[in-house]
């Protein structure tokens, strides 16, 4: 696979604050790359920067093996973008915004504004301007605009906001049919952790400006371990008991109450008989799966699969 995007040592200041730093990223052709960070983190300003919406500080960005340069018009006709949110001719329909957008991109193909309508499920607003859609028909119009042209990269500010639950399954079925079926590589923000789950192929994470771990997903994936979490009256008491009775070690004390088993031996009504036997209340016991949400966690506190 060959590389669709890769910066080096990208940069940014804003008024003397370094909002990113030294930031390496590598997206494949053909992936589903997940932005992840938490808010502020730097995310929309690297997007912007490949895009040419901002100006880097320092650094360099390669886009589809070529260096991004302020004249780089040919490398920006083949992305499609939303950045931050889409914006549109507010008074006009959604079909004339699209025309507008082929007219100025150079693109003439009968069909691709029925086509791009159709695949973000956009239906029977064809006597509305746009004024009168929702968050979330803004969000689907925005990328029909975004993929209307067929580019071989969309970068994709987080777009799933406004959307409700089915619209947001819609929408990573989309995705992943434009990847796995146009080849397009898609680079996507989100905040919405288990959306990425299910989605990206690799994940970066972006904390304070800097990129902390860029992994692929399958390595998050196998990392994720079943636990049994136990909320207790006592839990150094259950602790002792898991250990003394059952002879079970690999268990971890959350706080006075809760503790997690990671034992793949332990059987949760064996804990339980222990436990009550020994006058140890149980509150709740539960089979948990750690998730891209703990692993995320871990990393903005200084863990990680390569720390
Ligand atoms: N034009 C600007 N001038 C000054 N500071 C800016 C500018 N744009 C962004 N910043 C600052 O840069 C930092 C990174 O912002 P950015 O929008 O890139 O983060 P983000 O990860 O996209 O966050 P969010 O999810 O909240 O949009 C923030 O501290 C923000 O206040």
């Amino acid at each position: 696979m060959s590389h669709i995007v890769r910066t080096t040592r990208l940069t940014k200041v804003f008024q003397g604050k370094e909002v990113v730093s030294d930031v390496n990223l590598s997206i494949q052709q053909g992936e589903i790359y997940g932005f992840l960070g938490p808010n502020g983190a730097g995310k929309t300003t690297v997007m912007k920067m490949l895009t040419n919406l901002v100006k880097p500080t320092g650094g360099e960005i390669e886009i589809f093996g070529e260096k991004l340069t302020p004249k780089s018009y040919g490398l920006l006709g083949r992305m499609g973008t939303i950045i931050e949110y889409p914006i549109f001719y507010d008074k006009l329909k959604a079909r004339e915004n699209l025309e507008l957008h082929c007219e100025y991109m150079g693109y003439y193909n009968k069909n691709s504004i029925d086509d791009a309508l159709e695949l973000v499920n956009l239906k029977n607003i064809d006597h509305k301007p746009v004024k009168d859609f929702s968050l979330g028909m803004k969000q689907r119009l925005g990328i029909a605009r975004a993929i209307i042209t067929k580019p071989e990269l969309l970068i994709l500010d987080e777009p799933i906001n406004g959307l409700d639950p089915v619209g947001i399954k819609e929408i990573r079925d989309l995705f992943k049919m434009l990847s796995k079926e146009y080849g397009m590589t898609l680079l996507i923000s989100s905040h919405i952790l288990g959306e990425m789950e299910q989605m990206a192929d690799t994940i970066g994470v972006i904390n304070h400006g800097r990129l902390i771990e860029e992994v692929p997903m399958e390595r998050v994936r196998e990392r994720n371990t079943e636990y049994i979490e136990l909320v207790v009256s006592d839990s150094k008491k259950a602790a002792f008991l898991l250990s003394d009775q059952l002879n079970l070690t690999n268990f971890k004390v959350i706080d006075e109450h809760t503790l997690r088993v990671y034992d793949a031996r332990a059987a949760q009504n064996e804990i339980s008989k222990v436990l009550i036997m020994n006058d140890v209340m149980i509150d709740s016991i539960h089979k948990k799966n750690s998730s891209l949400e703990d692993y995320f966690i871990s990393l903005l506190n200084g863990g990680g699969l390569s720390a």
